[in-house]
């Protein structure tokens, strides 16, 4: 056969002789070519475009994208058919708007806008039914075979809803055609609901064409709104095109061989650059209309972009992508930009809420991306789920985190098969997991020790008491014969599981987790980790799954480390630190990825909550007027520690109070972290402190105690140094007391003691009461601290002191009533003063851990004024260590030991080394 010219270029031809044109090609040809004309007798050109217009009657319009050519000889015509095929490939996207997209006539019109605003490419879009309306179907045929009459009323709402819809959004001949359609489908599905009434069952087939009018009204609707607004559309019902076969898992697999040659047909017959098509429903290879089961639409759409070989398929949906984690346990969950179709698949399977894992797997092959968009924030560019190959550079550095995302599954048991029987022994795990399939339990996790002696899994809690006997009854004999110890239970558990590419092969990952888990306090039960790569599952107690998702996510997705704080006593000090962490937030969220939230602030009478992102501390005075409580450290402490998204705690104790620091122990104990400048605790009974020591050891909780001693001087982290190098501690003298420093600095020139007293109250370097600075506590405090912390076992009352408040002033019963008095004992103080001018010397408090002989004394004593501790200035402390390597020349440390900026930044300083022992970077 002698093919035509062939004028058209990349397109695709049949080519036919004219004795063997395909019906309907032949018939109409032969039929009408005229009998009066010889074929040869007429001009080339007229007899093509005879042809032509033949050829295109069967369909009995133009079909613009269907060319034909024909060569004419004397016996024969050959006649080429361009076939013009579906355009595949980058021309497309596809997209799927659900049925909240669709669910009225404005939110339709919405969806007009997006796929009418962008013209770039061909659009394929799929529509679920209007929402609600799918489960509106599920119930008529409920309702029908449970014989409840009230299914002919249910359709009329069903009626009612889409013609209403269509009155909104449609008018003139669209409007009628489309009433006309619905009325008509209306008329069949009450006769067939009738049927089923009758026969007061459904089939499966039955039910399936019923509830999939749901799309077929939605696509209509929406193809008359574009068509209306002047873009050239068409609708499609898929179950013309898309082919399933049923699986055994109540499951369709697709079709894709028949289903691309019935789009191709379907196409050269409806070519349009917008077509709108029924997500949800199918046919089965029978021609029986079916569904594609849950989540129907996505699959549609997965299954339509691969046919299409789409250049992305995007899923408009009510959330603006997919979370790091579920962001109603997890408040700093962030939406991901990328995910990687693995990644997205384990995401899914855990819960979150991303796409069926089956919709991804149509698209992996052709590596088309999916992504997912919120229909009502346009601004959000969503998740993209792609191969992590068309990643940009920007991205794929975060693509090098490893660690997306995490999720959790509540409401499982653990299934604890062990005994030394089942080493060496093939066949135990599959008549374990045998007998669990045939109870119809779903396994979750799996973990076999390696030694063989222990198979664990998860299963569902409602599931376990039928795993339990089934197993119970198959290994009664091992049991009885001691081959296997046990079927245990553990009841109450979650999984918890952290999902990204190449995590599990990356060194540090799991150490990594597992530490944030520790630090939170949670305990591991159990370990999976797929050879997938891209999963490492834990199970943890039901009642820590929260507080283990939120540790986990914290600390490795976002790489910051975000801290709970509570500050209990805003007063000198308290509020100082407040001011510092106010202004250094920014700069610490920024560079070290640190952030601090004050979740309450409490004093005495008043407390001030907050549970949300934190207390704003550029106004927490006057929140505290306006929004405080009456105090109560339990509401308080739960609200901090209680608090929803954030893994970490610290109370931070600002208060000099005793009662306050009984609680340690208690908080400790809770997994909260506590840091204080308070001396209570540590300079208590002994046996109290040393139970705090214990408790703390044990525990992944920090005390952090620097400000006690020195205020912001390094003092007690000096002495730590020296013990934990294995330096040997002799003696450690030195001037404790920044509030009796300055009054003997300044205790000179004719002052008056009471009136130098007064100045270092006022400059705060004193205790809220100053008798206990100047009877010499404050310091016997100190020094029981730096003796207890040397491994002295001493108690406050085995020091003695040199108190310097009068004995008739030690019992007045207030700190201000002893201001008043203390003028009245001046000459005492300025006799000793001159006693030492006269001796060419100066008066200087101090205090002494004796290491060597197990004690401490604290006293007033008098230094040549070459002497190091005669040279102090200010508020100046001067702590002087003795050791086996500072023998000759003690280590000193000196500067500043009271007031509120130094002690406050103390504090500060703590809660950032407790930051980054949780994991901020250094
Ligand atoms: N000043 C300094 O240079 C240094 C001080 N320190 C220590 O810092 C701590 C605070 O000192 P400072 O700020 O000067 O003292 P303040 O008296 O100024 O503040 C004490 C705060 O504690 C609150 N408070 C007291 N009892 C309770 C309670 N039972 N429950 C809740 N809150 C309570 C008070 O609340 P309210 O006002 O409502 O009564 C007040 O806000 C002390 O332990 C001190 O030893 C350590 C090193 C240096
Ligand atoms: N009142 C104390 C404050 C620091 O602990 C002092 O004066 O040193
Ligand atoms: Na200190």
């Amino acid at each position: 056969m002698a093919l035509p010219m062939v004028p058209f270029s990349s397109v695709i031809f049949h080519s036919f002789n004219c004795t063997s044109l395909p019906v309907p090609f032949t018939s109409h040809f032969v039929r009408r070519l005229p009998c009066h004309c010889s074929l040869s007798s007429h001009p080339f050109s007229h007899s093509l475009r005879y042809v032509h217009q033949q050829l295109l009657l069967p369909w009995g319009r133009q079909p613009p994208r269907t060319r034909i050519c024909a060569s004419i000889t004397d016996v024969s015509v050959d006649v080429a058919v361009e076939e013009k095929r579906l355009p595949k490939g980058e021309t497309w996207s596809v997209h799927k708007f659900g049925g909240t997209c669709v669910g009225n006539s404005s939110r339709i019109k919405n969806v007009a806008d997006i796929i009418i605003n962008d013209n770039s490419e061909r659009k394929f879009v799929v529509v679920s039914a209007m929402s609600k309306v799918t489960d509106m179907m599920y119930d008529l045929i409920h309702k029908a075979q449970s014989r409840t009459e009230s299914y002919v009323s249910a359709l009329d709402a069903v009626l009612e809803k889409h013609s209403s819809t269509a009155h909104d959004l449609l008018a003139g001949e669209d409007l009628s055609t489309f009433l006309s359609q619905l009325h008509q489908d209306i008329s069949n599905l009450k006769a067939m609901l009738q049927a089923i009434y009758i026969a007061g069952h459904a089939t499966e087939s039955f039910t399936d064409f019923v509830v999939g009018h749901g799309e077929l009204w939605s696509a209509q609707i929406l193809s008359l709104v574009i068509k209306k607004r002047g873009i050239d559309c068409k609708w499609m019902d898929a179950r013309e095109v898309l082919v399933v076969n049923p699986t055994r898992s109540n499951q369709v697999d697709p079709d894709y061989w028949e289903s691309e040659r019935k789009l191709e047909e379907w196409y050269s017959l409806n070519p349009s650059d917008v077509i709108i098509a029924t997500g949800f429903i199918a046919s089965t290879r029978q021609n029986i209309p079916t569904t594609l089961k849950r989540d129907g639409s996505d699959f549609s759409a997965a299954i339509m972009g691969a046919l299409f070989k789409a250049r992305q398929i995007t899923i408009w949906t009510d959330v603006d992508g997919v979370y790091s984690a579920d962001p109603r346990k997890v408040g700093d969950a962030v939406i991901l930009k990328t995910l990687s179709y693995q990644e997205a698949w384990e995401m899914s399977y855990f819960g979150a809420n991303v796409l069926h894992p089956r919709t991804i797997t149509p698209v992996i092959q052709y590596g088309i991306p999916i992504i997912i968009r919120n229909i009502f924030n346009l601004s959000s560019p969503g998740t993209m789920i792609c191969h992590p190959s068309i990643i940009g550079d920007e991205d794929r550095l975060i693509f090098k985190n490893y660690v997306k995302g995490f999720a959790t599954i509540d409401n499982l048991a653990l299934v604890n098969v062990e005994g030394t029987g089942m080493a060496g022994v093939p066949g135990t795990a599959s008549a374990i997991f045998a007998a669990v399939k045939d109870v119809g339990a779903n396994v979750i996790m799996i973990s076999q020790a390696s030694s063989e002696h222990s198979v664990c899994f998860a299963v569902p809690e409602k599931e376990v008491k039928a795993v339990a006997e089934v197993l119970q009854s198959l290994f009664h004999g091992a049991l009885d014969a001691g081959r296997l110890s046990q079927v245990a239970i553990v009841p109450n558990c979650s999984i918890l599981a952290a999902v990204g590419q190449k995590m599990a092969s990356t060194p540090g990952v799991c150490a990594t987790l597992f530490d944030a888990l520790a630090k939170a306090n949670i305990n591991v039960r159990a370990v999976a980790q797929g050879c997938s790569e891209y999963n490492i599952t834990v199970v943890v107690k039901r009642e820590d799954s929260i507080k283990a998702l939120r540790a986990v996510h914290s600390r490795f997705y976002l790489s910051k480390t975000t801290i709970a704080m509570g500050i209990i006593g805003p007063g000198l000090i308290g509020s100082t630190l407040l001011d510092q962490l106010r202004d250094q937030a920014a700069i610490l969220k920024a560079e070290l990825n640190i952030e601090l939230r004050v979740m309450g602030i409490m004093g005495s009478k008043l407390m001030l909550l907050d549970d949300d992102t934190g207390i704003n501390l550029g106004k927490w005075r006057e929140l505290r007027e306006e929004k405080g409580e009456v105090a109560n450290l339990e509401k308080f402490v739960q609200n901090v520690h209680g608090n929803h998204f954030i893994p970490n705690t610290v109370l931070v104790d600002c208060t000099a109070d005793s009662f306050i620091a009984s609680n340690y122990a208690d908080w400790l104990r809770k997994g909260i972290h506590v840091i204080t400048p308070n001396k209570k605790a540590n300079s208590g009974p002994l046996n109290e402190y040393l139970r705090l020591r214990v408790l703390q050891r044990q525990s992944y909780t920090h005390y952090f105690y620097e400000a006690t001693v020195g205020a912001g001087l390094p003092i007690i982290s000096t002495l730590r140094g020296l013990l934990e190098t294995g330096d040997r501690i002799l003696q450690i003298e030195g001037i404790f007391s920044g509030t009796l420093s300055y009054i003997f600095n300044n205790f000179k020139d004719g002052r008056l003691f009471s009136e130098v007293v007064a100045e270092a109250r006022d400059a705060g370097y004193t205790e809220p009461d100053p008798r206990e600075d100047l009877s010499g506590t404050d310091v016997a405090r100190k020094v029981i601290i730096l003796a207890r912390e040397s491994g002295l076992k001493l108690e406050l009352s085995d020091i003695p002191v040199e108190n310097l408040v009068p004995e008739s002033l030690r019992l007045s019963a207030s700190a201000e009533e002893f201001m008043q008095q203390l003028p009245k004992f001046n000459q005492e103080l300025t006799e000793k003063l001159k006693d030492a001018e006269s001796a060419e010397e100066v008066l200087r408090y101090v205090g002494v851990v004796d290491v060597r002989n197990s004690k401490g004394v604290v006293e007033l004593r008098r230094y040549k004024k070459d002497h190091p501790f005669a040279q102090v200035t200010g508020s100046d402390n001067m702590i002087a260590f003795t050791t086996r390597r500072y023998k000759n020349q003690p280590l000193i440390v000196r500067g500043p030991g009271a007031g509120a900026q130094v002690t406050a930044g103390g504090i500060f300083n703590d809660i950032l080394r407790l930051a980054s022992y949780l994991g901020a970077p250094s």
